[in-house]
C-alpha cells in the first residue's frame, strides 16, 4: 500500500505497453453501500487505479455532472469519515490503488494528522487536493509523507512555465495535466496545443503524466494518451454509473489498452 504500490501499479501497466486509465467516481453517489460494488466494477473493467471524490458543498473545480453527483451524495448524508470507514472494511478486497480527491476544507475539519493516519489505515495510496497551491502544500505534505501517501500535483494549461516545472518535479504518483481551461466536464474537442503541452510536461517529470478534464470518448482517450502516459476520466464515468449504462466505461478502458 502507499506511494510505492501506486508507482508499481502504474509501472506494470506501462511495461505491458498499455496506457494508464484512472476513472473518477463520487463516493456516496447512489448510496455509500454501492461504493464497494462500483470499485469492483471498475477493477474488473481494467482500470489502473481509482480516483475517489469526497462530496463537498463548494466544489469550485467541478462542472455540473460532478456537482450534481456531489449533491446526491451529500443528500445521502455521506461524509469523509464514513467513506474512510468503508475503505477500511473493504481494504483487503481491493486489487488496484485508490486515490482520494478532496478539497482542503474537509481535511482541515478532520485534522490533517488524523486524516492522514486514517487514510493510511484505509489503504489510500494517493491524494489529489485541487485547491491547495504549491506555496501552501507544506500544510499537508509532511503528514502525508509520514504515512507514505503520494501527493499528486496538478498543472494547468495556463500555469506559468516555472510553476509547471516545480509541480512536475515535486509530484508523486503521477502528474495531473489538466487539458482544458475551466471546470471538469465533457468537451467536444481537444485543444490543438495540448500535445505540445503534454510533451513538455513529460520532459519535466520523472513520474507518469496523465491528462484529465474533458475526456469522454474512446477516441479522446486514444488521442490524449498517445502524447502522455494515460488519462483520468470523471464526468463520463459518473454519468454512466448514475444512468446504469456501463458500455462507455468498457469502451474507454479498452481504448487505453495496447
Ligand atoms: O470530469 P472530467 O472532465 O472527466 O475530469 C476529471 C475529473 O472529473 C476528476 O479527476 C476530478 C473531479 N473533480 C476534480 C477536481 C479537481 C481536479 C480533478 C477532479
Amino acid at each position: 500500500m502507499g506511494k510505492a504500490y501506486l508507482d508499481q501499479a502504474f509501472q506494470n501497466v506501462l511495461t505491458n505497453g498499455d496506457k494508464i486509465f484512472v476513472p473518477y467516481i463520487m463516493a456516496g453517489d447512489g448510496g455509500l453501500d454501492q461504493l464497494p460494488k462500483q470499485i469492483k466494477l471498475l477493477e474488473d473493467a481494467g482500470a489502473s487505479a481509482i480516483e475517489l471524490g469526497i462530496p463537498f458543498s463548494d466544489p469550485v473545480a467541478d462542472g455540473p455532472t460532478i456537482q450534481e453527483a456531489g449533491i446526491r451524495a451529500l443528500e445521502e448524508g455521506v461524509g469523509l469519515n464514513d467513506i474512510l470507514d468503508v475503505l477500511i472494511k473493504t481494504k483487503d478486497d481491493r486489487k488496484i490503488p485508490v486515490i482520494l480527491m478532496t478539497y482542503i476544507n474537509p481535511i482541515y475539519r478532520f485534522g490533517v494528522k488524523p486524516f492522514s493516519a486514517k487514510c493510511s489505515e484505509a489503504g489510500v495510496d494517493g491524494l489529489i487536493i485541487p485547491d491547495i497551491p504549491l506555496e501552501e502544500e507544506s500544510l499537508v505534505a509532511d503528514a502525508l509523507a509520514e504515512q507514505d501517501i503520494a501527493l499528486i500535483r496538478l498543472v494547468a494549461l495556463t500555469s506559468p512555465k516555472d510553476r509547471q516545472i516545480e509541480s512536475a518535479k515535486r509530484t508523486e504518483g503521477f502528474l495531473y495535466a489538466v487539458t482544458v481551461t475551466g471546470t471538469t466536464g465533457e468537451r467536444k474537442d481537444i485543444k490543438e496545443n495540448v500535445s505540445t503541452y503534454l510533451d513538455a510536461l513529460k520532459e519535466m517529470s520523472d513520474c507518469p503524466v496523465l491528462a484529465g478534464f474533458g475526456v469522454s470518448t474512446p477516441d479522446q482517450v486514444k488521442q490524449l494518451s498517445k502524447a502522455c502516459d494515460g488519462v483520468v476520466v470523471g464526468s463520463k464515468i459518473v454519468k454512466s454509473l448514475h444512468e446504469n449504462d456501463h458500455q462507455p466505461i468498457y469502451s474507454m478502458i479498452q481504448a487505453a489498452k495496447n
